[in-house]
């Protein structure tokens, strides 16, 4: 396609320039590239992929195909933040901090290798749009970046100016020079890889090099909410949120993976967000314009909201299609295990727009459990929602594809460690204030491992997952009988519709009660173990509070005793 030279009227003209080289942003990091492409439609987008960046196709649903290169996953150890002055006694440093330090003038050495890329190309393209549908703290967010793909991801995923705000969007507060293309210069000083992704809340700026995985992106703005919000006494929560015809708003928190996004898929209750919010005293609202689903393993049978979302203005990042009939194979892992799906949130048949809600009546909190030994659904006391807010839970099976089968415990703090700013203790307080505010009840759902752990038993499946949803919906669960289970105290109903009783105490579905409670317990002692990383908490939430986190936690007993006496060493508890 030689569209510089096509009289087609159809061929985007470069925007004219000087909007955004009149910004103070531009003038400062002397960006000047030949030709500027702001804002582009969705066909716009779509046709200078295809045209210049390889390995982009169309789907038979009219999906953008394409590829991100090396990096298919965050870079979660290639994050840096600037510490200055005027944030540095906010901010959570140390070793168990996801705020590797940077400083500036190093922050500023990659923002010049950035715009010195940025600079050789022939087109760059920009999208102005906004952060978070609280229109009191609304952000005005630029994205400078090399490629189409991620122009249209991005305006999939922040929430779209219309023509007159775009026409008055004036000076961003926040800019993501996204130059993932070129990869950063390892020799530079803090620098461990050829992948940098750098925050400076002082510029308010952010820089991308070595990876094309359209994910920081978002990602990124997420942390800088996390930082904004909690200022402002709003709190931001790595979560996807849904309303019922009742307008009880449920939260749904977890990793990546465990079903934020599935899960809040549900065609009984509009979708409010899929990953990132924020809840303020005015109720929750959804901080993007759009949802990332990941897609392994697709079906329309199982998600069909999802899957019909898949469809022209959807980017598809790093799926295998055939390449012939160009439909999609959601079971292949060829590329990536993490193949991904951006669309806007109205490609949700129920999504509520605006995305707002008022003050959630549930919080749910997910865990995908591979060692199958938490139970599929418990209630949570304050003290248990914030300490297992603060663990964010999960295991996963490493290395599989090795034949390791082993399931491996990870813990991220607030279910979202790589995007924290402040302690984690900060955020649970602030949730556990917010909960008892609005009568908020937590759960645990754990959408892992039922009937032994991974290798023995399978994961639970998402019809029974969704009926532990329903029920605590229905308000079935306000109303039913519980158990206490042992070591971590955790409140298990009897009986659920439309559920097995049996799979309800994991002891019940384990071939081996002893091993059970060997698997549990030492669970318990992970938690404590990873519960000594936030020490350190008390000077930001005061001794009382501190200390009343504790108390949340599970109570292992002796390694040995769980050896020798099996399941009968908890019965004595
Ligand atoms: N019981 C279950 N509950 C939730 N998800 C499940 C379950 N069983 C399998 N899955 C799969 O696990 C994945 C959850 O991913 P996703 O919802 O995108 O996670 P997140 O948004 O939290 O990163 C989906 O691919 C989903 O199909
Ligand atoms: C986008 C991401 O979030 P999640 O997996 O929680 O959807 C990510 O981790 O890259
Ligand atoms: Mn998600």
């Amino acid at each position: 396609m030689r569209f510089t030279n096509s009289p087609d009227t159809a061929v985007p003209a470069p925007t004219d320039a000087k909007f955004v080289m009149d910004s103070k942003f531009t003038k400062e990091c002397g960006l000047e590239p030949r030709v500027v492409f702001r804002n582009l439609t969705t066909p716009q987008l779509y046709e200078m992929a295809l045209a210049h960046e390889p390995g982009t196709h169309i789907t038979s649903t009219g999906a953008l195909a394409t590829l991100s290169g090396e990096k298919t996953g965050r870079s979660p150890k290639d994050k840096r933040v600037v510490r200055d002055p005027e944030t540095e006694k906010d901010l959570w440093w140390g070793p168990y901090s996801p705020n590797y330090v940077m400083d500036d003038r190093t922050f500023l050495t990659n923002r010049e290798r950035a715009i010195d890329y940025l600079n050789t190309l022939d087109r760059v393209y920009v999208v102005d749009a906004f952060v978070n549908w609280d229109p009191e703290s609304r952000l005005k967010v630029r994205v400078i970046t090399s490629r189409a793909y991620h122009a249209l991801f991005m305006s999939n995923m922040l929430i779209k100016p219309t023509a007159e705000e775009l026409k008055d969007f004036g000076e961003p507060d926040f800019v993501i020079y996204n130059a993932g293309a070129f990869p950063a210069n390892k020799y530079t000083q803090f620098m461990t890889s050829q992948t940098s992704i750098d925050l400076s809340l002082k510029h308010k700026e952010m820089v991308i090099l070595g990876t094309m995985y359209a994910g920081e992106m978002k990602k990124g703005v997420f942390t800088l909410m996390h930082y904004l919000m909690p200022m402002q006494g709003k709190l931001s929560l790595h979560s996807g949120c849904n309303v019922g015809a009742k307008n009880d708003v449920t939260m749904f928190f977890g990793l990546s993976g465990t079903g934020k996004t599935t899960l809040s898929a549900d065609p009984k209750r509009p979708l409010i967000g899929d990953d990132e919010h924020v809840w303020s005293d005015k109720g929750v609202f959804n901080i993007e314009g759009g949802c990332y689903a990941k897609c392994i393993g697709l079906k329309a049978t199982t998600e069909p909201e999802i899957w019909n979302a898949i469809k022209f203005g959807t980017v598809l990042e790093n799926v295998d299609y055939n390449p012939v009939t160009r439909e999609v194979d959601y079971e292949s892992e060829r590329l990536t295990e993490n193949t991904r799906a951006s669309y806007p949130i109205e490609f949700m048949n129920n999504a509520r727009i605006p995305c707002v809600g008022p003050h959630p009546k549930n919080v749910i909190l997910l865990a995908c459990d591979a060692f199958g030994a938490l139970p599929p659904v418990s209630r949570l006391t304050m003290e248990q929602a914030m300490y297992h807010f603060i663990s964010g839970y999960t295991a996963k099976v490493a290395g599989t594809e090795m034949g390791v089968t082993e399931p491996s415990a990870t813990f991220s703090a607030c279910f979202g460690s790589a995007f924290l700013m402040l302690h984690p203790y900060k955020y649970a307080t602030m949730l556990a204030e917010k909960m008892k505010a609005h009568g908020t009840t937590a759960w645990l759902i754990n959408t892992g491992w039922t009937g032994g752990k991974y290798g023995v038993g399978k994961r639970i499946s998402l019809k029974h997952t969704r009926a532990i949803i329903d029920a605590i919906h229905s308000g079935e669960l306000d109303k039913a009988e519980y158990v206490t289970t042992p070591i971590f105290g955790l409140q298990v109903p009897k009986a659920i519709s439309g559920v097995p009783a049996e799979i309800l105490s994991p002891e019940n579905v384990w071939p081996s009660k002893d091993e059970f409670a060997q698997c549990l317990n030492n669970l318990g002692h992970m938690f404590i173990k990873n519960f000594e990383h936030f020490n350190d908490g008390e000077q930001f939430v005061g001794k009382e509070m501190a200390a009343r986190i504790l108390t949340g936690g599970p109570k292992p007993m002796a390694k040995e005793d769980v050896e020798k006496k099996g399941f009968s060493a908890f019965k004595k508890q």
